[in-house]
């Protein structure tokens, strides 16, 4: 599907509605403690509701028509995709050479009870790591990524995080990274270096050409 005039931002922004709503959903989902009766309706309604979704889908290696690859625009990346029904999701700035990441965690993150999954938070941070090398001018995919978990990361608590490139040698780039609440930005939870490889041209070719021979 292409779109043209202001059919792009109409359709992202539909997008990032339809995944504001499956977030909502993802949480009440979770979170309920409905009847029983009223979650056999609402798994029906939902199965309904999904259908005409996909009609029309595309391939594994198709790039969605609202994306914009080498524009950095990936409305389903699962940690900062507005249309993602899984990401938080987590939003990104600048400020000077630190990246700046916000988010709060729902119930569909929860690992130890009231807390944030560990995994998701070396989620977060590979994302924000990743973007920090990116910005960097050194884009590279994560070959190493280590954690440190001080303290339990909690939900419903807004969160920020941090990184920052700490050094580049030939095409490895290292980074590191923050969890605190925004409450508390001294009070470290998690701690986290990534290394990432800036990949060869032949690399690129044989992970990505697919993609890129059909992305246009
Ligand atoms: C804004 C965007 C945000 C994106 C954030 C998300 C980032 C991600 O999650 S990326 C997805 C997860 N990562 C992956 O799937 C990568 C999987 N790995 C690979 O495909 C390969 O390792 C690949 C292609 C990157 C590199 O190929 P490989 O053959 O391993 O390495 P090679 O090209 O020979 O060497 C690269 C250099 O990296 C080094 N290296 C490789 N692995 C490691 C490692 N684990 N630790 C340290 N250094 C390493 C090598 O020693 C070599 O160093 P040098 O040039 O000094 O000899």
């Amino acid at each position: 599907m292409s779109e043209n005039g202001n059919g792009l931002p109409r359709r992202r922004a539909a997008i990032s509605d339809l995944g504001e709503a499956l977030r909502l959903l993802v949480e009440h989902a979770t979170a309920t403690e409905a009847p029983t009766e009223e979650i056999l309706r609402a798994a029906e309604r939902i199965r309904q509701a999904a259908a005409p979704l996909g009609d029309r889908v595309r391939g594994r290696f198709d790039t969605a028509s609202a994306d914009d690859l080498l524009g950095g625009v990936r409305l389903y990346n699962p940690v900062t995709g507005t249309g993602s029904a899984f990401a938080p999701p987590l939003k990104i700035h600048r400020e000077g050479d630190v990246a700046i990441g916000v988010c709060t965690l729902g119930r569909a993150f929860e690992g130890p009870p009231s807390f944030a999954h560990g995994g998701v938070s070396a989620m977060l941070l590979d994302q924000i790591l990743g973007y920090a090398v990116t910005v960097s001018g050194h884009p590279g995919m994560t070959v190493q990524l280590d954690t440190g978990y001080r303290a339990p990361v909690p939900l419903y608590t807004p969160l920020r995080l941090t990184a920052s490139v700490t050094a580049v040698d030939g095409r490895r780039i290292t980074a590191t990274g923050t969890i605190t609440t925004a409450d508390e930005p001294t009070m470290l939870l998690v701690e986290a270096t990534g290394v990432f490889v800036a990949l060869r041209a032949e690399q690129a070719q044989r992970l990505f050409g697919p993609v890129i021979g059909r992305s246009g």
